[in-house]
């Protein structure tokens, strides 16, 4: 089965055409001021302009309020949302409903616990996105983005039932590995595709959407 590929984070229009060109399924813009990959809307809506339809445009956000996602929306067509911090099932719904897109909700990994959460979320969320739980020892972690991997072993029994999509410390290194173990066929990358936190590497997202189109899933 083909694997697809969600490049997250992407702040410039460098990034933006480099993930267009060598074919990326989702982009993703982070709305979560505190991140080094935050854009306003104003950036994220000339970015988004660029981006041809059958790639779909992900908003991040972080426990948002009404005020910023209507401002992003506002001025952002986005296709989805990802909601990335503790956001509860009763809020992800209101989310789907109140703004009629669908939602990827993130549930972040560190045990075979963590998968608990899947039967709060499965038929709520438009998808589910795996990313590593930031570890409390971690000085400035952001929820997410931290370009950590977790086991991906815990994925491959998993009962899942809406689509998934697997996050965290990908790149064009470990992609095939991380697909093979975790059975994904969509796979999300930020930290992996970058120079630095918030300066995309267009070479390297080229090297890593190639990577992910040489998998035999
Ligand atoms: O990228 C961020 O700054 C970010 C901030 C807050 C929540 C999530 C964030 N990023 C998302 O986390 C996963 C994993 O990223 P990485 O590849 O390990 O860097 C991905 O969905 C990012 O978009």
């Amino acid at each position: 089965m083909p694997v697809h590929a969600k490049i997250c984070g992407l702040s410039d229009s460098a990034g933006v055409d480099a993930a267009i060109l060598h074919g990326a399924a989702f982009v993703g813009f982070v709305f979560y001021p505190p991140s080094p990959r935050n854009v306003s809307p104003f950036v994220a809506a000339t970015l988004a302009a660029k981006v041809p339809p059958h790639i779909k445009k992900v908003g991040l956000f972080v426990d948002p309020d009404e005020k910023l996602i209507r401002s992003v929306l506002t001025n952002v067509p986005l296709d989805w949302i990802q909601l990335h911090g503790s956001e509860s099932p009763e809020r992800v719904r209101e989310i789907k409903e109140t703004y009629s897109l669908p939602v990827i909700k993130a549930i972040k990994v560190d045990s075979a616990s963590s998968l608990d959460e899947i039967a709060r979320y499965d038929e709520i969320a438009d998808m589910l996105l795996f990313d590593a739980k930031e570890p409390k020892s971690m000085e400035n972690a952001l929820p997410g983005g931290n370009g950590l991997a977790f086991d991906w072993e815990l994925l491959a029994g998993a009962n899942v039932s809406s689509p998934w999509m697997l996050a965290g410390g990908l790149n064009s290194t470990n992609i095939a590995e991380a697909v093979r173990i975790s059975g994904a066929t969509l796979v999300d990358t930020s930290s992996g595709v970058e120079f630095e936190p918030g300066r995309k590497n267009p070479a390297a997202i080229e090297t890593f959407l190639a990577a992910v189109a040489a998998i035999d899933a």
